[in-house]
């Protein structure tokens, strides 16, 4: 399989807003999600719904409540009212079984811990161990594969700090994938990497939906986000819309989610001289 230096894609595999896995039952759930921390609501009322082998976009400015979703997700943050279900079960359950892996941003981790890229991979596994913590051949080749797949299997043995930024992605994907995770998150993946490795791991991606697995990614760069999404999610604290990249992207829908005119965030404009995404300059 590779993935490495791969022609970016021109779009993603068009499934239309229904799909043909629509009728399947959602491989997420999220039924009025609420979640507040003191004072401030960081969630009001959030519902929606994926199917299976499907990759969404999450959208939203700086404080939109995104990270507050993926930490309702993976069971880390209590909801005030509401429920999220994946694939069927509850959040507890699933994290214990796996069946959801998160790829946190950049900078939520000690990049500084001795840990190889093989024991961060290594660690999907974990919830498998027995009580000896010993890992099994089995878990050493569930480990080889996901390495494999996300080409890092000729870095094993790096510290994980000491990889570039996309490769520090997809070891995360990579741990992910180890773990036997169908639902993933990935928070900002795009962040700090240039366009050839956004390139690389979109492949990745939409390669991994093509599989069956669901992922929700949130992400500032709005130019990629057809190629890489077959739906997104408009969110400011609520979903403001749930639709395909082209509608999200209507400088009306934006705006009403970013409060300001971005209406340069068509995809044929949107490659502003500074780089930097009319999200990111909305912030
Ligand atoms: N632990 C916390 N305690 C209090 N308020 C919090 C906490 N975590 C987040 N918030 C607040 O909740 C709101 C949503 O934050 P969240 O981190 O979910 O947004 P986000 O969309 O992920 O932002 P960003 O794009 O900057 O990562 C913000 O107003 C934030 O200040």
């Amino acid at each position: 399989m590779t993935t490495t230096g791969r022609a970016r894609p021109t779009t993603a595999p068009r499934r239309g807003p229904a799909g043909p896995t629509a009728s399947a039952a959602p491989a997420l759930e999220v039924t009025d999600l609420t979640v507040r921390y003191g004072a401030v609501t960081a969630l009001d009322g959030v519902t929606f719904a994926l199917a299976p082998g499907r990759v969404t976009g999450l959208v939203g400015m700086n404080g939109s409540g995104k990270s507050t979703l993926f930490k309702s997700v993976m069971g880390l943050v209590r909801p005030t009212a509401g429920q999220v279900r994946v694939l069927g079960q509850s959040t507890e359950l699933a994290r214990r079984r796996g069946v959801v892996g998160y790829v946190p941003q950049q900078e939520d981790v000690d990049w500084s811990f001795p840990l190889s890229v093989r024991d961060v991979v290594m660690m999907g596994r974990y919830g498998r161990l027995g009580l000896t913590r010993r890992p099994r051949r089995a878990d050493h080749d569930a480990v080889d594969a996901a390495l494999e797949r996300v080409e890092l299997g000729h870095l094993d043995d790096r510290q994980i700090g000491a990889l570039s930024g996309g490769q520090r992605k997809r070891a995360f994907v990579a741990r992910g994938l180890a773990q036997g995770a169908q639902v993933l998150l990935l928070d900002e993946p795009f962040a700090g990497v240039d366009k050839r490795t956004e390139a690389t791991i979109t492949t990745l991606l939409r390669e991994l939906a093509g599989d069956g697995r669901t992922m929700l990614v949130s992400t500032h760069d709005l130019a990629s986000l057809d190629v890489l999404c077959d739906d997104a999610l408009l969110i400011q604290r609520r979903i403001l819309l749930h639709a395909p990249p082209a509608e999200v992207l209507r400088p009306e829908n934006l705006a009403r989610a970013f409060g300001v005119d971005v209406s340069d965030a068509r995809p044929a404009t949107v490659s502003a001289p500074s780089g930097a995404s009319p999200a990111e300059v909305a912030r």
